[in-house]
Order: C-alpha cells, then structure tokens, then sequence
C-alpha cells in the first residue's frame, strides 16, 4: 500500500481530499470522464509523485516508472493481504489479493488479464504477483517444491521466448497464459502455461538493433569448450549469420555468460534432455549459415558440405537426406509424388522455414516439459491464471502479426464488456436496483468480420492459401473486397472514398477496431499464414523425438482455435484486469510522453473501460462502511447510529440533501451516480473533522478550566457527557462486531456443514469442532458404567475415529486417576497428537506380539523431552529405536513407553512428556 507523504495510510475516500495535488485513485471519479484530456491529466499527477497505479473501477491501470520504488516489500505485501480492495490505495497487490480472496472464498476459479505493449511493465506485472502469492500463501514441502520450479521455468521461458528489441532489453516475443493451481488449504501446489503466437520469423531476421532469441547468444558467451566442440559451434556470434542481422549481438544491460549458468542449471531441473535440447539450438545456427550457389540450370546446391555434417549429426538424420531435401521440393499431386528441384530463392525460403518451423516445435516441446514438471500430480480445486499477452499494436506498417494480436484484443475487449456488464448487471439485481441500459460499442461485430465462418477474414484467408491455381497476396486481397465489402469496418484502398483513399495503399487494407483504425499491408499474409515447411523438410526434420509436427492448418486459424480455447477458459473465471503504459520509447525515469500516452490510451481502450464503468454509478458502498465515515455530518447519526445502517444512511444522505437523481439506495449498499457528489460530502468531512478538533480541545479546555473558576457540579456534567458519548460510541460499536460475528458465524457453520464429508480443511474446521464439542457434551452425560460397558454412543461420521479414542481415553483414566498430580489437567485435552506442536518428532515404534512376532509399527509424533515408558519388560526391550539418527536418536536413547496390562483385549502405549501424557491414541494390538 502507498502512504502519503506523512507516512498516513491513504484510502480511497481520504486519498480525494488530496486529489488537486495526486489527482483521483479512481478514474471513475472524473468529473469529466468523456474527457481524453482530463484522463491524461489524472495520470501525470499520479505518475509525478511516484503513484504508478489507479483504478478503473476494479481495472487497474499501470504505468511503467524505468525505476525501482518501495512499494514491492514483503511488509507493503503484508499490508495488502486481506485487506478491502478499496481501503486500500491501488496497487497490483490489491489486485493479486482480491483474486486470491474470492479463490478461497467463492471457490471461484479467477483470472488476471495484463495487457499493453512492449515494454511497458506485463512480464514484471506478472513477477510480482506470482512472488505476492510466494510470499503470501500458505506454504508446505511441495509448495516450495512448486515454487522452485515456477521459478526455474522462468529463466529458461525468457530464454527460449524472450529477445532484445528496441523497445524492450527483454521482450517476451510470445503471449503467455499461467494457471497456478491451489490446495484446498489455498497453497499453490501446481501450475501450467499455455503459449500464443511465438515470433518465429526472428530467428531467421531481426531488425536494426534487435537480437534474436536470448538462448544463441546465452550458449555461444556462457558455454563451456568441451559442449561447444560437441555441437561443432565456435564462442563468436559473429560467425552466425542469423545472429548478426540486427548488427548488435553484444547489449550492455544483457549478462548472457550469467544469464547461461541459471539457464543451464534451470534446464536440468526441467528436463533430462538437455543435451537433445541443446544440439536442436545448435542446429538453427547451422541451418542459418547453409548456403546454396546455382547450377547451369538455375537449381540451387548446397555449397557448405561442413554445416550439413554437423546438421546431420545434430538432426539424427542422414546427411544427404537432408542435402537433397533443401534443394527439393516434394509435392503430392494426384495421388503422385513429384520431386521437383529449388532455385537460389526457393532454397533460401525453406532453408529458413525449416529453422523456424524447428525452433517454434522446440519451443512447445520446452512449455510442454516445463507443465510436466509443475504438473502437481492431481487435478487441483481451484486455480488462478495469468494472462500476460501483447496489447493492442498500431505501427507505421502493420502486417500479419499485427492483424493477429489486434485481433486477439478484440476478443478480450468482448470478454471484458460481456464480464463488465454482466457483474454489473448481476450487482444491480442483487441489490434490487433497476437495471439502467448501457451505452458501449459492442464490438462483436469487428469479431464477426474476422472469425466468421465462409465470410470472414481469417476463412477467406485459409481458403486461398489451400485453393489451387496462383493464389497471391493480392488475389487475396481482391477476394476480401468482393466478399466483406459492405461491412463499416472494413475499407481498401478501392473501397474508400476520394478522401480517404489517399491515406491507404493498393496492397493495404484498413480495419476500424474498437479501439481505432489500423491500415494492415497484405505483403506475406499468405506465406505466413501457410507457414510452408515443404513436406520432405518435415519429414527429415522429424529425427529427434523433441520436435513433432501438429495437423495442418492456416496459422490464423490455429490461433483463432486457440484463441477460442482461451476465451473458454478466460470465461469460466473471474475476471480482473491490468492494463499497462509505457510512459516514454527512451526507457526512463520520471518522463511522461504525452503522445505516447494519448495512443496508449486510445488503443488499450481505456476510455471505453471507463465509458462502461461508468455508465451506472461512480461509487458505491456498504451502508456499514459509508456511515461510519460520514456519521459526524448529520447529529441524528453522531456519534452512533442505534437502528440498521441502511436507515442511517437514509437519514444521512436526507441531511445532506442528496437530490434523489444523484443516488439509489440498495439492499446493502448505497449507490452514488456523480463522483461530485462524493467530493461534496469528503469535502464536508473535512470541515467537521476540522471543527470537532477545534470542539475537542475547546472541550478539554473548558473542563480545565472549570477545575478552577467554574464549580465542580459543572465539570463532572460536562465530563459525563463525554463519557456518556464514548459509552454509546463503544456500545454502537460492539454491537456491530456482534453483529459481524454472528453473521460470520453462520456463514462458517453453513459452509462447514456444506463440506462435512471433506477431509478437515478451512472451510469445515469450525463446523467439525462445533460437532465434536457437540458429541463430547453428550457422551459426558452418557459415559458407559465401566469398561467392559459397549454402549458407547456413535459418533458422527466425522468422528468415527474419536471413538475408538475415547474409550482409550476411559482407559487411561483407570491407570492414571488418582496416580499423577497432573491428570486433571490430561483429561479435558484433546487425543490427537497436535498437542505436540511444531516441535514434535515422528518416533517408529515397532511393536511385537508375545512370540516376538512384529505385530503393527506406527509414526509417533514426539517432543524432544519425551519420555516412553514400557512397563511391561519384555517388550520394553523390543522397542525398536533402530530408525532413529543422530542428535535425535541421543534424545531418544531415555525415552521409555509405558505398555500396559492387557486390558478388553489390548494393549496401549502412553508416551510420557516428563510427568505428562501427551499422546494416547496411539499403538494398540490384539495379543495372540
Ligand atoms: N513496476 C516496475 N518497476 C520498475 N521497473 C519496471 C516495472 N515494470 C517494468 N519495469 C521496467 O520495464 C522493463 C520492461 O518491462 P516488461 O519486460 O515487463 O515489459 P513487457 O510489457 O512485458 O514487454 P514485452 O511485451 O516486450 O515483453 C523491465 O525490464 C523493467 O526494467
């Protein structure tokens, strides 16, 4: 949580008074919230004084500050945790906290969608939530175990998927989705990652100033000798050609040589074939330095015979094999195989199709092998996702990827307004208010024109690149026009206007997306589509088992299924949402780039978050919380309110004269359409509070005062009404905890009753000890006449096992009563070995029967200073201590167990801490 500068803790409602300075918490407070400008404005204030974060409403709005702040401590986690998402002032903890809460809470799976684009915060977004759950979540062996492997799988997903671009040292060049799976107890125990469109085209190109991915250079500078030898690969990057296109393969901020020995060890951790893994990475580096020479007739030969030996070894494929498969091309025609030869161009292509084609497939086997290893070996209850995918990309040229990832917000944008105004929608019905209709741009409509089956874009695209005949970008572009032509948000250059043609070129064509206009060039839309891996390419490269080969499909097609898949998974959960901003392309501190911003703005859709948001109410509280703020500014209310909070704030709003358009009142809640409304009433707690400090020193002024002029009677009144006042405030108060505790009461006693049949877990615990109580109240009224008596009550289900442990306890009473100065205090105490604490040791006692037989062992959980007595001596000596090690075998080398006569048949064993008991039911066995 961020504090004020006064180290005050500031919350929603207190942060107002300062909002000329910091502007507002929540953009749904602007006054003017149609206003771009006005929006803009909010967020440099904050983005001055460090306050990185705001709301819209529950979307939390992120800009990127290039500089470490303290807000990311464990103590500021610490404050987070548990706390009202509104009592506190933004931050991504909020956010992470509140998911996890209804996770537990509502057992409702939830998701974190972060988006913007590169380089403005997602990845770190997404670090520090998973540590605020590393930090904040209940722990165990296997949570540590898991937590280990999330973050081994980082490093090596960054260095597989990540590069240097030149708006990020560390871009993630992939969209990525992250389930992390909880125990009933609310632990992560398990996660999985599902990976969206990988840039594949930058393993074979980069553009100035950009790196291919991080692991080629990480291999080549971090690498020892011997491995290097083995892959036939040589320390300089320079000897690469699909290294050097960006011309800058060395990057000050880049440590690859330390960035290899994290990589390399995580490696290990992941997967046993590292060495399988590491000659595919060597491969592509080969595969980029083949080079071809034509023949008389054009055809292209391979002209680098070494890096075909190297390949062949690295592959597991036959040399020529593979000489003849870069040259050729194998077509099926007819049901017939035509072989027909490449020339230089051709060559090339597939040249670097098959290294793209073979890092994409190594990549999937890396995440799929990351997901075995954080796979917790069950289907967990419930589960948390994080989404950290590109935003919205508008560049001065805008190709297939592009199309791709804006197509891809489109769909998030859908899922939001549909979750928006649904939980609206759901939030005004439980409330008993009527729905109010909403004014948005549904852009389902911008979805049709891309997915639609036969006529959208995605289906024309597909069909042209499997149609037979000449099928070219512009033949597709021709096929667009004639069959989406009348659709508002499609135009081409001969579809526009006069006007309007000028902005768009003969190989353009422009969709108007939700969040603006974006002119797309065709140029490659089929090649990238067809992702073309000639057949006999496929088939050689097939060697080693890490790289196999999905059913063709169209790539957009492939991602639209995909992306269909995610929506799935996105719309079974609870949404919450993080929207990030790069403030400057310079990486810097404490710069706010306004145009930069603006655009941001537009194209995360922020103004129609708000616009949606917003269309309702701009506030709204439990009656509880808003009286309790603003009960000094009406005297019916001050100091306490005796009836339901709704009344007081009924009376309360009466007072202050709230014109019945500016507010609704719910069933739990009030609701406040226009933030000035709020603004006025925080502006009146400020004068009250003001006052009432003044009436309060006057006060204690005055009773000093009245010590020495005024007669005694005067002050004891005046002290009496001060008194009288604090009495009726703590009685206001107590009654409302009361209040609290029973509602909370009833709700743990429905939810344990609802998991009665579950092994113990939060949710049942309270009801299980009620039920026990319940029992043990009962049977103390019903003890059976002696032991040999069988009518024991039966107990509840869930105490099946306490029965068997009560009649041990009846047991121990006959040995013991009378005997030990402490027994009274024994009894009341629970059987379980609990009683241990955290301290206790499990102890192997091994018992035998009288022919020396092993009868039963079992774990003993015992204190240190434990004592077990065997009273019977021939089992005494059987006890078998053989398991113990070290410090605890001398510990345990005086312990002694009592066993006992044979009482109903049995034998027990009480293990003695010093002079008490402290475990009975445990250890016992029928004699033969
Ligand atoms: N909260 C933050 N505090 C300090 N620095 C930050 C923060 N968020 C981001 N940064 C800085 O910005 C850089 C880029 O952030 P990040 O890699 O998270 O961007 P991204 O949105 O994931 O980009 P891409 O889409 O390219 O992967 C980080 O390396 C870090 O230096």
């Amino acid at each position: 949580m961020q504090t004020g500068a006064n180290g005050v803790r500031l919350t929603m409602e207190s942060a107002l008074t300062a909002r000329d300075r910091v502007g507002v918490q929540d953009f749904v407070l602007l006054e003017n919230f149609t206003s771009e400008a006005a929006f803009i404005e909010n967020l440099r204030k904050r983005f001055k004084e460090n306050l990185i974060y705001t709301y819209i409403g529950s979307v939390l709005v992120s800009v990127n500050p290039y500089k470490e702040l303290e807000i990311y401590s464990k103590q500021n986690m610490e404050r987070y945790r548990g706390v009202s998402f509104y009592e506190v002032s933004p931050h991504l903890y909020a956010i992470a906290d509140n998911s996890y809460r209804s996770l537990r809470t509502e057992r409702k799976d939830q998701c974190i969608l972060i988006s913007g684009e590169s380089g403005a915060g997602k990845t770190e977004a997404t670090k520090k939530i998973l540590q605020y759950y590393a930090v904040t979540c209940p722990a165990s062996q296997q949570v540590e175990t898991v937590k280990d492997r999330l973050l081994q799988s980082n490093p090596v997903l960054e260095a597989f998927g990540n590069a240097k671009t030149l708006r990020n040292d560390n871009s993630s060049r992939f969209g990525k989705y992250m389930d992390v799976q909880f125990d009933y107890r609310g632990a992560p125990v398990g996660g999985h990652i599902l990976n969206y469109l990988l840039e594949k085209s930058r393993v074979v190109h980069q553009n100035h100033g950009e790196r291919n991915f991080h692991i080629f250079y990480q291999l080549l500078e971090g690498g020892e000798e011997d491995l290097l030898r083995r892959l036939g690969l040589e320390k300089s990057p320079q000897q690469y050609h699909y290294l050097v296109k960006g011309h800058c393969a060395r990057v000050s901020s880049i440590n690859d040589k330390n960035d290899w020995k994290v990589v390399r060890r995580a490696l290990s951790i992941i997967t046993f074939r590292v060495n399988d893994l590491l000659s595919i990475v060597a491969s592509v580096l080969h595969l980029g330095n083949v080079q071809f020479a034509a023949d008389e007739q054009g055809n292209a030969q391979v002209t680098t015979e070494n890096q075909i030996k190297y390949l062949a070894r690295l592959l597991a494929v036959e040399g020529s094999v593979l000489r003849d498969a870069l040259i050729h091309k194998k077509i099926i025609a007819k049901g017939e195989e035509l072989i027909s030869p490449l020339n230089l161009e051709q060559a090339a292509y597939a040249r670097d199709a098959l290294a793209k084609a073979i890092y994409g497939r190594t990549f999937s086997w890396l995440v799929n092998k990351v997901n075995k290893s954080l796979f917790p070996g069950w289907r967990s209850t419930t589960v948390l996702g994080l989404l950290d995918i590109y935003g919205f990309e508008v560049f001065q040229h805008n190709s297939f990827e592009q199309f791709c990832i804006n197509y891809c917000n489109e769909k998030l944008q859908q899922l939001f307004i549909e979750l928006t105004l649904k939980s609206e929608q759901e939030e005004y019905e439980s409330e008993g208010i009527a729905w109010e209709p909403v004014q948005y741009f549904n852009n389902k409509i911008i979805c049709d024109l891309v997915e639609e089956k036969f006529k959208g874009i995605i289906s024309i695209l597909d069909e042209e690149c499997l149609r037979p005949g000449d099928a070219t970008d512009t033949t597709f572009l021709e096929k667009l026009e004639e069959t989406v032509k009348n659709h508002p948000h499609f135009l081409t250059h001969k579809l526009a206007d006069q006007k309007t043609r000028k902005s768009l070129g003969r190989e353009e064509f422009r969709l108007l997306h939700y969040a603006g206009e974006v002119t797309y060039s065709v140029a490659g839309f089929l090649d990238k589509n067809n992702d073309l891996l000639f057949r006999n390419l496929k088939e050689v490269s097939m060697g080693r088992g890490c790289l196999q080969y999905s059913a063709e499909q169209g790539v957009s097609t492939q991602f639209k299924n995909s992306l269909s898949k995610l929506m799935e998974i996105l719309m079974s959960k609870e949404p919450s949402y993080i929207r990030c901003i790069k403030p400057n392309d310079a990486k810097q501190a404490d710069r706010f780039d306004e145009v930069l911003i603006r655009h941001q703005v537009k194209y995360l859709g922020l103004m129609e978050n708000l616009r949606v948001r917003r269309a309702g109410f701009a506030y709204r509280r439990k009656y509880e919380v808003f009286l309790q703020r603003y009960k000094s500014l009406c005297p019916e209310t001050w100091p306490t309110w005796d009836g339901r909070p709704h009344d007081g704030v009924a009376v309360l709003v009466k007072h202050l004269g709230y014109k019945q358009e500016e507010y609704k009142m719910g069933r739990t809640k009030i609701f406040i359409r226009f933030p000035k409304t709020l603004f006025a009433t925080e502006d009146a707690l400020e004068v009250r509070k003001q006052s009432l400090g003044e009436s309060q020193a006057f006060c204690v002024k005055s009773v000093l005062q009245c010590r020495s002029s005024l007669s005694v009677m005067f002050s004891v009144f005046l002290v009496a009404i001060a008194i009288q006042s604090w009495w009726r405030g703590t009685l206001g108060r107590r009654k409302a905890a009361k209040r609290k505790w029973a509602v909370q009461t009833i709700r743990r006693f429905i939810k344990g009753f609802i998991y009665r049949n579950h092994p113990r877990c939060p949710e049942n615990e309270y009801f299980l000890d009620y039920i026990r109580f319940s029992f043990l109240m009962n049977l103390k009224r019903n003890l059976p006449k002696n032991v040999l008596d069988k009518s024991w009550p039966t107990p509840p289900p869930s105490l099946s096992e306490v029965g068997t442990a009560l009649e041990q306890k009846v047991i121990a009473s006959e040995i013991f009563k009378g005997k030990k100065d402490n027994y009274p205090q024994s009894v009341p105490r629970l059987f379980i070995n609990t009683r241990l604490g955290e301290q206790g040791y499990a102890v192997p006692v091994i018992k035998y029967d009288r022919k020396g037989y092993k009868a039963r062992s079992r774990q003993l959980l015992l204190t240190q200073n434990a004592v077990i007595i065997a009273e019977d001596s021939k089992i005494k000596q059987r006890i078998d201590y053989a398991n113990l090690t070290g410090e605890q075998s001398q510990t345990w080398g005086s312990a002694h167990c009592i066993v006992t006569s044979v009482i109903k048949n049995k034998q027990l064993v009480f293990v003695l801490d010093k002079n008490e008991i402290i475990t009975e039911s445990v250890c016992q066995f029928k004699i033969s």
